[in-house]
């Protein structure tokens, strides 16, 4: 009888069976294409709390149901970081679980505001754009339009638009140009040495006003409005593997440290909105949030894995009196997070609504 624990006779075993496969590669995505999610989630106040708490995203409207009501909430709701990582991690056994990178995103945008927990999210994604990699002949580059709505009145409440990188089944001949299609630049081009302004300016507070001040005390100047946030989060178990998983994210990078000893991190790594709602969490500890509108043009520079340090940095693009409310204007911001090294691991482009000084 076929002893199948004897390792001898195992390991021969795990050589010759099939694996049956999780995820889909480059090849299986065609434009046009409509993928229905089959994780749903319901958005619980334990998952809102857990987030918001590990990313350092404090903000009280979120947890207390004084200061939400102060707000216009009627109660605490869901954190727009939060809604956006589990529309995310529910698409990744369909889109990304093959393994590949989270390269960036851009329109996010949340149609209905605010959410509140208990609400239990649908989402389906379309395939937009199949294209090759000129510099990755393993990789093709697929770009989807995602959008996570209320499965019970079919409301979107998040919606963006991702790019990854997908393993190919089959390696293709790539003419190695290496030339970005997306408006950012290559190594070559940002090696021409920095191009900074003169000077430095920082808001003297967080309400929208400060932004206006300072926005005009850099104007006709060789200035920025831009400033770095002191606090750090030091990326932990929880961090890395436990809040993916939380939102339902099967990416291996996340949790499987075995499946990732040979690729270039060579340990798992930090969910990309983990390490973009933890710099998010910095640079709103330094303002006044009123809502939060959108985010654009957002990349993943380089990872960031168990042991390194998230920070911020901020820079102030412009101010509109225009906003929901009397009470806030609009404010649209450049984050660039940052690891211990300096080196930026994500920047993107986020338009909220900031507190005015009441009168
Ligand atoms: C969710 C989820 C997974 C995760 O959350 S993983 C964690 C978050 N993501 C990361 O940590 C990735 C960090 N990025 C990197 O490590 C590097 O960017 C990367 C992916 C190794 C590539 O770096 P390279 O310097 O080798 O290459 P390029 O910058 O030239 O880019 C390679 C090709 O990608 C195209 N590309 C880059 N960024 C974008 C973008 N934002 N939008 C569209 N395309 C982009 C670039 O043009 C290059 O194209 P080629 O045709 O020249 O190959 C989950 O599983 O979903």
């Amino acid at each position: 009888m076929t002893e199948w624990t004897d390792p001898d006779t195992f390991a021969q075993a795990l050589e010759q069976v099939e694996i049956k496969e999780k995820g889909n590669c480059f090849e299986d995505f065609e434009e046009g294409d409509v993928i229905e999610h089959d994780p749903g989630l319901t958005l619980t106040q334990f998952g809102n709390e857990q987030w918001m708490g590990q990313t350092l995203n404090h903000d009280p409207a979120y947890w207390r149901t004084d200061a939400a009501e102060e707000r216009g909430f009627d109660e605490p709701p869901v954190h727009p970081d939060y809604l956006t990582a589990a529309t995310l991690g529910i698409t990744v056994e369909d889109l990304s679980e093959k393994g590949g990178y989270f390269l960036g995103r851009t329109d996010v945008r949340f149609p209905t505001a605010p959410v509140y927990t208990g609400t239990e999210l649908h989402v389906e994604s379309e395939v937009v754009n199949c294209a090759t990699s000129s510099s990755r002949p393993n990789y093709g580059i697929v770009s989807w339009r995602t959008r996570g709505k209320d499965a019970e009145t079919g409301e979107v409440l998040c919606s963006y638009e991702r790019t990854n990188m997908i393993p190919r089944r089959e390696p293709v001949a790539t003419d190695g140009s290496g030339k970005r299609t997306d408006g950012g630049t290559t190594t070559a081009e940002a090696d021409d040495g920095p191009d900074l302004p003169e000077e430095f300016v920082t808001p003297e507070g967080g309400y929208f006003e400060d932004f206006v001040d300072a926005l005009e005390e850099a104007k006709d100047r060789d200035a920025a409005v831009a400033y770095r946030h002191e606090r750090g989060r030091t990326q932990d178990d929880v961090t890395v593997a436990s809040l993916p998983l939380s939102t339902l994210n099967t990416a291996k990078q996340h949790h499987n440290v075995d499946e990732m000893a040979d690729s270039p991190s060579g340990n798992i790594v930090t969910y990309g909105d983990v390490t973009r709602s933890t710099a998010l969490g910095h640079a709103r500890s330094d303002e006044r949030t009123w809502r939060e509108v959108g985010f654009d043009d957002e990349s993943f520079h380089t990872f960031v894995a168990v042991g390194d340090t998230v920070y911020a940095f901020t820079r102030v693009i412009e101010a509109e009196n225009d906003a929901s409310s009397d009470e806030a204007g609009t404010v649209t911001f450049e984050h660039i997070a940052f690891n211990q090294n300096d080196e930026p691991v994500y920047s993107g482009t986020r338009t909220a609504e900031i507190r005015k000084r009441s009168n």
